[in-house]
């Protein structure tokens, strides 16, 4: 597995360090609000396990399942949801939760049917962005890093479903998915 990566981009304590960062700037941001953090499965599952932990108010967690990408590295730009929220969002201020974004197609096609359901605010939290290969402008509140135009694996984000365990955030070699 290591030997697919050509270059680690960010490091384990990198990511360690701005996990905490965004976590304190949640945390005041929604001191006495009642958060609810929406996972978008399965990319965000790593940092957003990592960033609760870093959020220290009281807050529900719930997750989102979809999938625009199946095993290719282009978006199909069709935004299936596999799995909904559970519970009712009205009145409720929604931290959206995202590994990484890239066309933006998932999160413009999700935040505009979220805000249908008429929550108190709709926040946007991603580890990565990559704004060069937007095709729709999302805005996003809270950005770890801003990332070049590059396939990238590691820390949740996968190539055809695999490399979700790396501790690292890598570019795969390009013979990795074309052959
Ligand atoms: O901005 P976009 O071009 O829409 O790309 C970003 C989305 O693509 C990936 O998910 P994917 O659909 O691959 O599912 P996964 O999270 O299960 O890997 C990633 O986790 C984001 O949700
Ligand atoms: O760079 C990426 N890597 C893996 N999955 C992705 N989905 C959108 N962008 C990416
Ligand atoms: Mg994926």
């Amino acid at each position: 597995m290591q030997n697919d990566i050509g270059r680690v981009l960010l490091s384990e304590a990198e990511i360690v360090a701005k996990v905490k960062e965004l976590g304190d700037k949640l945390t005041e941001e929604y001191r006495g609000k009642e958060l609810l953090v929406v996972g978008i499965l399965k990319g965000s599952n790593v940092f957003m396990s990592d960033l609760i932990r870093q959020i220290n108010i009281p807050l529900k967690i719930d997750f989102m399942m979809v999938s625009s990408y199946g095993n290719a590295t282009e978006s199909t730009g069709v935004v299936k949801i596999i799995k909904d929220i559970e519970q009712s969002i009205s009145g409720k201020h929604l931290l959206i939760v995202e590994d990484i974004i890239d066309s933006g197609l998932t999160l413009k096609y999700l935040t505009e049917m979220l805000e249908t359901r008429k929550p108190a605010s709709i926040k946007l939290c991603t580890l990565l962005d990559k704004p060069a290969r937007r095709k729709e402008n999302v805005d996003v509140d809270y950005v770890g890093f801003e990332m070049p135009d590059e396939f990238l694996v590691g820390y949740g984000i996968d190539y055809a479903e695999y490399y979700r365990n790396l501790p690292y955030i890598g570019v795969l070699k390009p013979e990795v998915y074309e052959k």
